[in-house]
């Protein structure tokens, strides 16, 4: 393909892009992974200059832009060499006017910067939140350790949290046979972290409430030496049904349930009052995850929040029921926005008095308002808020 080529290519997928942004529509990875399938000729050198190019795009603009050649435009204004690809060849595109909409800069919506810095998170923090994340591994110790596994690897790792190892962006490690194996799962550190802070012992009854397919369970099952009772539950049949397949090939022990929502006491009788430790790693906005899906920033609206606020609210209290006296119960989101952290916890503990905050203090973050936050800009590792309770 021509450099123009690429330019253009990137313009289609961006174009994709906005409209599944504006209509809820399928992730930027998914777009992009479809529209390669669909022209198999695009060699991989061509498909990584095109990904860089949309990514970037994405990164470079706050709000939706009007469209991909918009969006292209905005890179194109700070770099020549960008601008000289609108050349009007063949495939590439149509020649710069000077009257043409360019979409407008920065790193979110006004009302998400405002509500950021409501919750503490200056310039640096809002703009490290997209930047670009290195690929953290999970040794999986049911079946080796950290530096057996790196002694395995085939590129130079470096330690992170208890069992982590960091690798460059990009590295393919899912490719590898000690992926196969079981050995590591793909975890990012601050994911990693807050799993710690359920301190999940051997023998004990444990609940992963909002498991999904399972990244904190394994973990868990893993801190839990495959002894005592793990319970994975969600509502959504096709994430949990990849939780099956990933046990399997780390040779973790878990039981999963799937739950029906409105229903989901009914469906835990068996478990009231019952567990050791509940997780909750509630449904949020994931601001915190941006460095992955940077076009997420384009999809969130105050109503959005609001809706995730009330599903943290839901899930926190049909999970403090599972805790037994003296149990933990755990409140993660990957969010950085008080709404969905800080204020969550002061409404929950305001509902419930038989529950009092423990204070954490964890390898990596600070504390926040009762709870503790990790960052990118602060730990180099996704956005979260954990906050630890107990049942009195
Ligand atoms: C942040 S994701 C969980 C990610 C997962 N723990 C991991 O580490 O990969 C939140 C999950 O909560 C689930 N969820 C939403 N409402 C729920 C409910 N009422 N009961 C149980 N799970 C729920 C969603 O389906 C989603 O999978």
């Amino acid at each position: 393909m021509t450099p123009a080529a690429r330019v253009q290519a990137a313009i289609d997928i961006l174009d994709g892009v906005i409209a599944a942004a504006r209509g809820q529509g399928a992730s930027a990875d998914r777009l992009a992974a479809e529209w390669f399938r669909q022209r198999r000729f695009v060699g991989s050198k061509d498909r990584r200059a095109i990904r860089d190019l949309v990514w970037a795009a994405i990164r470079a603009c706050g709000e939706v832009p009007q469209s991909g050649r918009a969006a292209m435009l905005r890179l194109a204004q700070d770099d020549a060499e960008l601008a000289a690809r609108f050349d009007g060849s063949t495939y590439g595109p149509a020649p710069i006017r000077a009257d043409e909409a360019v979409a407008q800069g920065g790193a979110m919506p006004a009302w998400l910067a405002s509500a950021m810095a409501a919750s503490g998170l200056d310039g640096a923090e809002q703009a490290a939140l997209l930047g670009r994340a290195p690929l953290d591994l999970r040794a999986n110790t049911l079946k080796t350790d950290r530096e057996t596994l790196a002694a395995r690897l085939p590129v130079p790792a470096m330690p992170v949290g208890a069992h982590g190892l960091r690798l460059p962006v990009g590295t393919a490690a899912e490719s590898w046979p000690e992926f196969a194996e079981g050995l590591f799962e793909v975890q990012d550190a601050g994911s990693q972290i807050a799993c710690e802070a359920l301190g999940a012992r051997p023998g004990e009854s444990v609940v992963d409430f909002c498991a999904g397919a399972g990244g904190k369970t394994l973990a868990l099952a893993a801190a839990m030496r495959n002894t005592g009772r793990l319970l994975a539950c969600d509502i959504d049949r096709p994430r949990l049904s990849r939780l099956a397949p990933r046990a399997e090939r780390a040779g973790a022990l878990v039981e999963t349930r799937l739950l029906n929502p409105g229903q989901e006491a009914a469906m835990l009788a068996d478990w009231q009052g019952q567990a050791d430790a509940v997780l909750v790693d509630a449904p949020c906005s994931g601001t915190g995850t941006w460095r992955r899906n940077p076009e997420a920033r384009w999809r969130l609206s105050p109503a959005a929040i609001a809706r995730y606020q009330q599903m943290q609210a839901h899930v926190l209290d049909v999970a403090a029921a599972l805790v037994r006296p003296g149990g933990r119960l755990l409140f993660i989101t990957c969010s950085l926005i008080d709404a969905e952290g800080a204020d969550g916890l002061a409404a929950f503990t305001a509902r419930h008095p038989g529950f009092a905050v423990e204070p954490l203090t964890l390898s990596i973050g600070r504390s926040h308002r009762g709870g503790w936050r990790l960052s990118p800009y602060h730990d180099d590792t996704d956005g979260f808020f954990i906050a630890r309770l107990v049942r009195l």
